[in-house]
């Protein structure tokens, strides 16, 4: 069986180089290229790349997306930063190149698409609910790319239940102290030296608190989603928002 050509871009970065790695070990698959900042994308074409991986940041990884899918290239896309003027952007660029897929995962970790996953089922039993990411002082974006999804998907499933919102008496506060509000869901976005990638969401009710926490020790933790999503995207044209996606998660 032919291997996947696949192509890495940021691959000189924490998570692309660690994806550079993963890629070269997968015996199903062959690393045919790996970008930096700067390098012309032209090299994808004529390395053949059929899958790019976008590891980049928030301000490179349109341009890429337009590239990649102008050239029928399927993307696997970890950056972060994809607002919805983004993602219509996008759907554009793949209405005029329908055989091409491209993956938006606001997270690979399988952990931590589980507690997505288990947050958008808990959200409608909870009267309050509020998101803590943490993450390495490194890191581009505030809040995570991962809380902006979990907080939405939680908004959506309370709003699909008819709940009001949350209780909150607070009415003088330090500008910022109650996090960022995401849909009506506060987050509250911690950086600090010794951490990855960690998450808490918390729910409460009378006498109850729930929580979901989950923690990536390291880049590694990533690997098997970004494979996952490798090896699934050229089945799945137009755009895919989520990792779940690829999970069967019902199944
Ligand atoms: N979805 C997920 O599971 C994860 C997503 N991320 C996201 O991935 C992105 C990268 O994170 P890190 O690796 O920590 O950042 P990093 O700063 O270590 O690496 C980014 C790399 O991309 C390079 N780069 C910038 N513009 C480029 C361009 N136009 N073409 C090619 N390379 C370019 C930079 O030079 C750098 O080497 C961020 O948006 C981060 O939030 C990070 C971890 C997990
Ligand atoms: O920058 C990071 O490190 C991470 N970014 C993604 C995000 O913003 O959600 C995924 C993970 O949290 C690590």
């Amino acid at each position: 069986m032919s291997k996947l050509r696949v192509a890495v871009l940021g691959a000189g970065g924490r998570m692309g180089s660690e994806a550079v790695r993963a890629v070269g070990a997968a015996e199903d698959m062959e690393l045919v290229a790996a970008l930096g900042r700067g390098d012309d994308l032209e090299q994808l074409v004529s390395a053949g790349a059929q899958v790019a991986v976008d590891l980049t940041h928030p301000d490179a990884v349109m341009a890429n997306l337009e590239f990649c899918v102008r050239h029928g290239i399927h993307g696997v896309v970890g950056t972060t930063g994809f607002t919805e003027e983004r993602l219509a952007q996008l759907r554009t660029w793949l209405a005029a190149s329908p055989a091409t897929g491209v993956l938006i995962a606001p997270n690979f970790g399988i952990g931590a698409v589980l507690t997505m996953h288990f947050a958008q089922q808990a959200a409608r039993f909870f009267e309050s609910v509020e998101i803590v990411e943490l993450h390495h002082p490194h890191k581009a974006d505030a809040p995570s790319g991962t809380a902006v999804r979990t907080a939405q998907l939680i908004a959506r499933a309370r709003a699909e239940a008819e709940l009001p919102a949350q209780p909150d008496a607070t009415s003088t506060a330090l500008e910022g102290a109650r996090g960022a509000d995401v849909d009506g869901v506060p987050v509250h976005a911690v950086r600090l030296r010794g951490l990855v990638a960690h998450q808490e969401v918390l729910f409460g009710d009378e006498g109850e608190i729930f929580t979901l926490r989950h923690d990536s020790m390291n880049r590694g933790s990533f690997m098997p989603g970004v494979l996952l999503g490798i090896r699934r995207v050229s089945g799945a044209p137009g755009l895919t928002l989520g990792l779940e996606h690829f999970m069967d998660l019902d199944g």
